[in-house]
């Protein structure tokens, strides 16, 4: 099996603005290159840059539009995140959800620009149906337990064994995330163990007064 992949999302906490931000990239980095796991971080798009220019972990996008590069305003391109350096993109985040065809077109579009794509779901039926698109990763995430610092893996295991299941009835190829509350090397362990690659975390790293800590007891029963 390919090396566990731990996503951190630094979302729009303030805590995963700038310097901090920047501290988060670097142990994360650090930790990556002394351990067999492969860490990544979406910060905002402010970041996407600096971080591609400062660090060697992929980088990914929080958001990305299904639109191709001319005249649209306001709109996240996935060629202008390719070109800043981003290697690839979630799509559909529980706070950042979108239609179905928004994620076929969003999903088409950051695969045109070659960037890894993460479809993010919130249950069993939603992991089925975006496999068809061919992600590489499918995130799921109950809604519920995003931020509430109860894990996924603990509170409800089952979701990620049935996702893990409908996902590969569809295509045993892509590979599965889950998320929510994960902020111990415990949750990885579960999350491991139900048949996932990995997971995708935020609050647990971000809030955390020493995201160094808590990121090496991610990756502790790894
Ligand atoms: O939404 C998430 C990651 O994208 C999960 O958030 P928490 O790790 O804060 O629960």
């Amino acid at each position: 099996m390919a090396a566990p992949f731990i996503l951190i999302n630094l979302k729009s906490y303030a805590e995963g603005f700038g310097y901090n931000a920047q501290k988060i990239a670097q142990v994360a980095e650090k930790i990556a290159h002394e351990n067999d796991v492969r860490i990544g971080i979406a910060p905002g798009y402010m970041d996407i840059h600096p971080f591609h220019v400062h660090y060697s972990l992929p980088v990914f996008a929080q958001h990305v539009d299904g639109v191709t590069p001319g005249a649209h305003t306001g709109h996240i391109v996935a060629d202008a995140l390719k070109a800043a350096g981003a290697t690839g993109t979630l799509i559909n985040h529980s706070e950042r959800r979108l239609t179905l065809a928004d994620i076929e077109a969003a999903h088409r579009s950051a695969r045109n620009a070659g960037l890894e794509t993460v479809i993010c779901t919130n249950n069993v039926a939603t992991s089925g149906a975006a496999t068809f698109f061919e992600p590489d990763y499918i995130a799921i995430e109950p809604p519920e337990l995003i931020g509430s610092g109860i894990s996924v893996s603990k509170a409800d295991p089952g979701i990620i064994e049935k996702s893990v299941e409908a996902v590969h009835s569809v295509n045993a190829g892509v590979k599965v995330l889950t998320g929510a509350g994960i902020s111990t090397g415990e949750c990885v362990r579960t999350a491991l163990d139900l048949g996932t690659d990995g997971v995708l975390l935020a609050s647990g790293v971000v809030k955390a007064a020493d995201p160094e800590a808590v990121l090496r007891d991610l990756i502790s029963k790894i």
